[in-house]
C-alpha cells in the first residue's frame, strides 16, 4: 500500500502578541510535533476533545494553515515549501469538507454557482461542459440534476452538507479532509452522509482524513485511528485495536462515554479528571499526566515518546 499523505515532526504555534509594541509574548501550541502517515484509499479518523488540534492538524497539511516546523508529503512530494502557484495546482487535488453546511454556502449562490465555482479555477471548460459535470456531481452525492437552480435555503441539513460534498469533489481530488463533516446533523442523517462519504471513497478512489469529537462518529468509517490531547497524538491504531484494546488511559477514558454494542469488549470505566491544561503553558513531562489516575513521578519529568507496541498500534505512555 502506498502513503498518499505522510506528515513528520508537525507543528503549528500560533504567536500571542502583547505588550505596549504588541509584541509575540508567548506561542499557543495547537500542534505540538506530530507524525502519521495515510495509505492510499485508507481512512484516518481522528479524534479528541475540542482544542486538541484537530482542525490545525488538518487544514495545516492542506496548507491553509502555514506550519510552524516539520515536513508533509503528498504522493511522495514534499508540499511544505510551494510557492503560491504550486500550491494552487496542489489544491485540487486536496479537499477540505467542514462542519456546519449552514455558514459555509453563499446563500446567494445557485447551486449550480457553488458547485461549479470550483471549475471556473481550475479547469477550461465550456459552459454546456461545466454544466454536464455539475448535474453529474449532484446525482454523484444522491441529489438531482434539477437542483441546479435551486438556493442553499430551499435544502435541508443533510442535503445542504450534500452540495458541500460536491463542491468539493468538483476538482477531482485525492484526498479529502472531513472535519466534524456530521457534527452539525442529526443522528439519522449523520449515519446517511457517512454512507454516503464510504460509497464516494470506493467509486472514486478517494483517502479521508476524517475528524471529529465523537468517537462513535469516526468508528464506523476509519480504518485507523488517531487519538489526539493537547497538540499532540497519544495514541493511534487499526480501529479494531483502538476499541477493543485501547492502551492510552485518554483513550480509555473517552471509549469510556462511548457504548459499545459488543458485551464480549471488556471496559475499563475510567472518569476524566481535572481540565486539560492551557495549549500556552503546556506541562513539561506527559501532557495527560494531570489528568491521569495512572501518572508515575517520571510523567510528570519526562514526555513520553510515541512509539510503536505492536505492528501498527502506537502510544505515548510512560506506563505501558
Ligand atoms: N487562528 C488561530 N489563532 C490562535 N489560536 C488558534 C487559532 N486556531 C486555533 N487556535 C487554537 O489552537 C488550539 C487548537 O484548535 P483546533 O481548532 O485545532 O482544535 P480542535 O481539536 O479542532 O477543536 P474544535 O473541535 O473545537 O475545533 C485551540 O486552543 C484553539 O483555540
Amino acid at each position: 500500500m502506498s502513503r498518499l499523505i505522510e506528515v513528520k515532526g508537525l507543528k503549528k504555534y500560533f504567536p500571542i502578541k502583547g505588550g505596549f509594541f504588541n509584541r509575540t509574548v508567548n506561542y499557543l501550541k495547537a500542534v505540538d510535533g506530530v507524525d502519521f502517515f495515510i495509505n492510499q484509499g485508507e481512512v484516518l479518523g481522528i479524534v479528541g476533545e475540542s482544542g486538541c488540534g484537530k482542525s490545525t492538524t488538518g487544514r495545516t497539511i492542506l496548507r491553509l494553515i502555514e506550519p510552524t516546523e516539520g515536513e508533509i508529503y503528498f504522493d511522495g512530494a514534499n508540499i511544505s515549501n510551494l510557492n503560491e502557484e504550486e500550491l494552487r495546482l496542489m489544491r485540487r487535488n486536496m479537499q477540505l469538507i467542514f462542519q456546519d453546511p449552514y455558514s459555509s454556502l453563499n446563500p446567494r449562490q445557485t447551486v449550480g454557482d457553488i458547485i461549479g465555482e470550483p471549475l471556473l479555477i481550475h479547469e477550461k471548460m465550456s459552459r454546456g461542459e461545466r454544466l454536464d459535470r455539475i448535474k453529474e456531481l449532484l446525482q454523484l452525492v444522491g441529489l438531482s440534476p434539477y437542483h441546479i437552480r435551486r438556493y442553499p435555503h430551499e435544502f435541508s441539513g443533510g442535503q445542504r452538507q450534500r452540495i458541500c460534498i460536491a463542491r468539493a469533489l468538483a476538482s477531482n481530488p485525492k484526498f479529502i479532509v472531513a472535519d466534524e463533516a456530521v457534527s452539525a446533523l442529526d443522528v439519522s442523517i449523520q449515519a446517511q452522509i457517512i454512507n454516503l462519504f464510504e460509497e464516494l471513497k470506493e467509486k472514486l478512489n478517494l483517502t479521508y482524513m476524517f475528524i471529529s469529537h465523537d468517537l462513535s462518529v469516526v468508528r464506523h468509517i476509519s480504518d485507523r485511528i488517531g487519538v489526539m490531547y493537547l497538540g499532540k497524538l497519544v495514541e493511534m491504531g487499526h480501529s479494531e485495536d483502538i476499541f477493543e484494546e485501547p492502551l492510552h488511559p485518554y483513550t480509555k477514558a473517552l471509549l469510556s462515554a462511548v457504548p459499545i454494542p459488543n458485551p464480549k469488549i471488556k471496559k475499563d470505566r475510567i472518569i476524566l479528571q481535572g481540565d486539560v491544561p492551557s495549549p500556552i503553558n503546556t506541562p513539561k513531562g506527559c501532557v495527560f499526566c494531570n489528568r491521569c489516575s495512572f501518572a508515575i513521578p517520571i510523567c510528570i519529568e519526562e514526555n513520553p515518546k510515541f512509539i510503536e507496541i505492536k505492528k501498527g498500534h502506537y502510544v505515548a505512555c510512560h506506563i505501558i
